[in-house]
């Protein structure tokens, strides 16, 4: 006969400080999961794969690989790769105790913690002055504490989502230096989220969700191509070192030239291409936006757009899909103003490159790099643009390429079909194909 194990038994295994064990077949509830997450206790099982839910990130099921001609609305993100499914990815590793309290990361049982959600769903009361609506869960980490890994950090500690956001640079004083710094705006911001700075990957832990912004940023004169070299080699070392650290974790590649870096990340991880996305048409999406919203009296957050294709030359802004308020943007905002806009949005790298005359820009790169993970940590039904390997939609295949997605808490949850003009796909097809190039010359080079 199995057992059915609640709460009480996981908070009098905590009390005990003992794992709980149970017999196959036996079930346990999912508040006493929750429970047991939040106090530290490991569930085990004769099959050992019992473990806390919040740091078993659900992957979503299916194939990447889709035959030209069958594209229905959407598709399904996979863990195929080049045709052959990759190998099981081992269970998500449990995160390490942290310091006292923190909650969900196994710290002692104390008097004042943070209510459980366990208990918070349960309609217990909570104790005044604790905030009782949070839920925080797992670890984000950051490669490179530079311009765009502070702000991405930043974005990740102010939304309070995370037990920890650990900042990873090789110059680890760096790295500890802006974490302290953003600790302390804890009461300012109001989150609870832990931030820690170290100097490797493997000192920052198990992650759910992993950043790489680590590499060298453009400098007035340089084009994102002049980067490859330099870049390919750190983040392939990372990409490898993230895949033994963290099997189960998503990554978001933000190094530039980003297309080629996200796609050299996947290779070099291992890791299904779900889980690997680059970040840059959230970025372009929002130039866009932002730059019409400056040249005209609408708000940006009101204009509907989406950037796709390449971070750069190949940068396709369907005028076809922008609207504003149900009305077709055309409506609203003259053509050639329009056309003016897309070509700044596409320059706008380079633009901040001129004026600030060192390093590039950070500030829209790091939010944006941070709302993809926010978007997948939230489950977000929002269909934004990501770089990810194209599944045979929109007529491109087996390369890394700016596409209309939606994410969840495993990653690329499926490509979106939008319909677009006939010289939109056109451009869309020709950014997949110049990229494949560049992608080739990469390798050769190697
Ligand atoms: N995808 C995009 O839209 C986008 C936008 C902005 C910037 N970027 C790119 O992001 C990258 C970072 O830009 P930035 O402005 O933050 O640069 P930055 O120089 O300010 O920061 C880079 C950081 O990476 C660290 N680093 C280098 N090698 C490392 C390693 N092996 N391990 C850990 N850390 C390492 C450096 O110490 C530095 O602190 C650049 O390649 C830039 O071109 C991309
Ligand atoms: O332009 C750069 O070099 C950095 C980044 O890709 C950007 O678009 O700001």
């Amino acid at each position: 006969m199995s057992t059915v194990w609640g709460t009480t038994d996981v908070e009098a295994a905590a009390a005990r400080g003992v794992a709980l064990h149970v017999a196959p077949g036996d079930v346990v509830t999912p508040l006493a999961r929750d429970r047991a997450h939040e106090l530290g206790v490991a569930v085990t099982s004769a099959d050992a794969l019992d473990r806390p839910p919040a740091t078993a990130l659900p992957v979503s099921s299916g194939t990447t690989d889709r035959t030209p001609g069958t594209a229905s609305s959407s598709t399904t993100a996979g863990q195929r790769r080049n045709g052959s499914d990759s190998p099981a990815p081992s269970p998500a590793t449990p995160l390490p105790p942290t310091s006292v309290g923190s909650p969900g990361t196994g710290g002692p049982v104390r008097t004042m913690r943070p209510p459980s959600p366990a208990l918070f769903r349960r309609g217990a009361p909570l104790p005044a002055g604790l905030d009782g609506g949070a839920r925080r869960t797992g670890r984000a980490v950051v490669i490179g504490a530079g311009h765009v890994g502070m702000i991405t950090g930043m974005r990740l500690a102010d939304a309070d989502v995370f037990d920890e956001v650990v900042l990873v640079d090789i110059d680890e004083g760096r790295a500890a230096g802006i974490a302290l710094d953003l600790q302390h705006t804890a009461p300012l911001s109001d989150f609870a989220t832990r931030v820690r700075g170290v100097g490797t990957v493997e000192e920052a832990g198990p992650a759910e969700y992993v950043v790489i912004t680590a590499g060298r940023a453009r400098q007035p004169g340089m084009t994102r191509a002049d980067l490859v070299s330099t870049n390919a080699e750190i983040v392939g070392d990372l990409a490898r070192r993230v895949a033994a650290t963290s099997p189960q974790a998503v990554i978001i590649v933000v190094t530039n030239p980003l297309d080629e870096m996200t796609q050299h990340a996947w290779t070099s991880s291992g890791l299904p291409s779900s889980r690997v996305l680059g970040m840059a048409g959230v970025l372009d999406t929002a130039r866009f936006q932002a730059l019409v919203g400056v040249e005209s009296s609408l708000r940006a957050r009101s204009v509907d757009a989406i950037a796709l294709g390449s971070h750069g030359e190949e940068m396709v802004i369907p005028l076809s899909r922008a609207s504003h308020d149900g009305s077709s943007l055309a409506q609203v905002v003259p053509p050639a103003q329009l056309n003016a806009v897309v070509d700044r949005a596409r320059g706008s790298g380079a633009e901040v490159v001129g004026l600030l005359r060192t390093g590039s820009a950070f500030m829209a790169p790091g939010t944006s790099a941070a709302r993809m993970v926010l978007a997948m940590v939230r489950d977000s039904d929002e269909v934004m643009s990501a770089a990810v390997l194209a599944d045979g939609s929109y007529g491109i295949r087996d390369v890394y390429v700016g596409l209309p997605v939606r994410l969840g808490r495993g990653g690329l949850r499926e490509i979106v079909t939008i319909p677009l003009g006939p010289e939109e796909l056109a451009a869309l097809r020709e950014a997949g194909e110049r990229i494949r190039t560049r992608l080739g010359a990469m390798a050769a080079a190697s």
